[in-house]
């Protein structure tokens, strides 16, 4: 069956062919859906694709019940409910490299048409007014361009405004002083550049640090006369103070290309003749429309064919070559999830990961989640995935522990799991024979060798002779086929465990003739 992709923003056509060139991919472009047009009919999409416009909400995510992956055709998601698709299982991809150099070039297309008062000289000559006394502007060479948010777009801008022989002072989190000097800029904190700079400019992400970052304080510490600019997210400024330091005469001017509400036609800043705005278009070339649908349509695609994706905003990005080294050991860790499911009744408080032998070189948290998926599902049902295994875990008070260990337990390569509830602890381990073929190889305390695989029946009993060939027989007269049997035991005539492979499940009624062999003291039938 076809996966339903739904487009509900305008994404460049040519950008979208990875998706239309899928065979198993249905598209769908409908962009002019309410939110309640689009609640109703996200149930039938696998995929979801935005821009900034459509605002995926709780509301809808909880409405779609098929729903994968929602791809963000741009950089910012402030747009999407993560907590709501990461609750859900959905994971959310983003576009975060096509439309950095567009975003940059808008950046310093609003500086200088700050500083030379473009635009109001433009609209004065349109209404036929040639007025050179009003539009007399600045120059940038010699001033100070402070940028908060030295990310993908904040150094391209102050690459270019250097170009302009300007001088940059920076401050982001993560910009060290090595950086810093790489990209010759100054550094310091935000009150160091707010304080010293002419222009500022802000290129952070909308976050709860970042809410209203330049605010009525901010803006008291700026020099005299100072020129903002925002082409990040309305909200970075707090657009109220701006109003007052703009009417009061401390800034000079404001370029802006994002508000807090958008589409924002009626904005009492706009009515300000030192603010000039353009409505949210530092993404809105050809090239990087084209760009960022062709990553995220790629990223679609490969997260409903394969299950991976590339640039993932609610999930860890896993590199493509770590992933290549851990993906074999990604149906051994969910199986012996599964198979824990069934050994371990009651509520689990605790699940204890190890990895040993070459694991430990390894990134095991996707296999952490793996894992844990094997361990919620069966229960929790087919929505529990990578994406919110964790999430869900967390949210049932199930502790989770991960370590390695590089004691050489006998294998190149271990992952034990133990689960506590709260009577029992029970556990399992696997191994990847020649890193190719999974093996459950301990159960509890019992040394085994078995495919973790269809279904399997896991008999405690006493170590007799004779109780293989009553097992045997019954099974038989059931005419169930083996396909494999393995026993292990802890002692000569003590307790032990036989695990049988069979070519069918098991019915309730075959389960009860089987648990009618004197020696069996424990039945488990389970399906991997
Ligand atoms: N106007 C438009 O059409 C577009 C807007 N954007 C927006 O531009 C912004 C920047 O995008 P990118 O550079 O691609 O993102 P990025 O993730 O590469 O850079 C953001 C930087 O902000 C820094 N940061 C986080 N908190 C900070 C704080 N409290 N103070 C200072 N720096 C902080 C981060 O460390 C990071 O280096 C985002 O908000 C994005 O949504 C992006 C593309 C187009
Ligand atoms: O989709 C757009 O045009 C907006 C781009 C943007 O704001 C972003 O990528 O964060």
């Amino acid at each position: 069956m076809a996966f339903k992709v739904l487009i509900s923003d305008p994404l460049s056509e040519d950008g979208i062919q990875p998706l239309r060139a899928a065979d198993n991919i249905e598209v769908d472009v409908q962009t002019s859906l309410s939110a309640d047009e689009l609640a109703e009919k996200i149930g039938e999409y696998d995929a979801l694709l935005v821009r900034s416009q459509t605002k995926v909400t709780r509301d809808i995510i909880s409405q779609a019940k098929k729903l994968k992956i929602i791809g963000r055709a741009g950089v910012g998601v402030d747009n999407i409910d993560l907590s709501a698709a990461t609750e859900y299982g959905v994971i959310v991809v983003n576009a975060p490299d096509g439309n950095t150099n567009s975003a940059a070039e808008h950046t310093v297309a609003m500086l200088m048409s700050l500083a030379r008062k473009i635009p109001q000289a433009y609209a004065a000559l349109k209404n036929g007014k040639w007025d050179r006394k009003t539009h007399v502007g600045v120059e940038l060479k010699g001033k100070t361009l402070g940028v908060i948010g030295m990310g993908r777009i904040g150094a391209e801008v102050a690459a270019r405004a250097k170009g302009q022989r300007m001088n940059v002072i920076a401050y982001d989190p993560f910009l060290t002083k090595d950086r810093a000097d790489k990209l010759g800029v100054d550094f310091g904190s935000v009150e160091d550049v707010i304080k010293v700079a002419d222009f500022i400019t802000v290129h952070t992400p909308l976050i709860k640090e970042t809410k209203h970052l330049i605010n009525k304080e901010a803006f008291a510490k700026m020099k005299d006369g100072v020129r903002i600019i925002n082409c990040a997210r309305g909200g970075i400024i707090d657009e109220d103070a701006l109003y007052d330091a703009v009417k009061s005469g401390k800034v000079a001017g404001a370029a802006l290309d994002v508000f807090e509400e958008e589409p924002a036609t009626d904005h009492r800043l706009l009515e300000l003749p030192e603010v000039i705005a353009t409505p949210h278009l530092g993404a809105s070339t050809v090239e990087a429309q084209e760009n960022v649908a062709i990553d995220v349509s790629h990223d679609v695609v490969r997260y409903l064919t394969e299950g991976v994706a590339r640039n993932p905003v609610n999930l860890p990005s896993v590199p493509k070559e770590v992933l290549n080294k851990i993906e074999p050991y990604f149906h051994l860790s969910e199986k012996l999830g599964t198979f824990l499911t069934y050994l371990a009744t009651g509520v689990i408080e605790e699940i204890n990961i190890s990895y040993s032998g070459e694991l430990t070189e390894m990134e095991v948290a996707p296999l952490t989640r793996n894992t844990i998926k094997g361990l919620l599902k069966r229960h929790l049902g087919d929505h529990v995935n990578d994406v919110n295994a964790s999430y869900l875990a967390e949210k049932r008070g199930i502790q989770v522990n991960e370590n390695k260990s590089s004691t050489p337990k006998g294998f190149t390569n271990l992952l034990k799991v133990e689960v506590k509830t709260k009577d029992v602890t029970r556990s399992i381990a696997g191994t990847l024979l020649n890193g190719l073929a999974p093996r459950i190889v301990q159960v509890d305390a019992y040394t085994v060798d078995v495919v973790p695989e269809g279904n399997l029946v896991v008999i405690k009993h006493n170590d007799r002779p004779g109780v293989i060939g009553k097992v045997g027989t019954m099974f038989a007269q059931k005419d169930i086929n083996i396909g494999a049997m393995q026993v292990g035991r802890s002692d000569v005539g003590g307790e032990a465990i036989m695990i049988l492979t069979v070519d069918k499940n098991l019915e309730e009624e075959e389960i009860e003739a089987l648990k009618q062999i004197d020696e069996i003291e424990k039945l488990t039938a389970m399906e991997l």
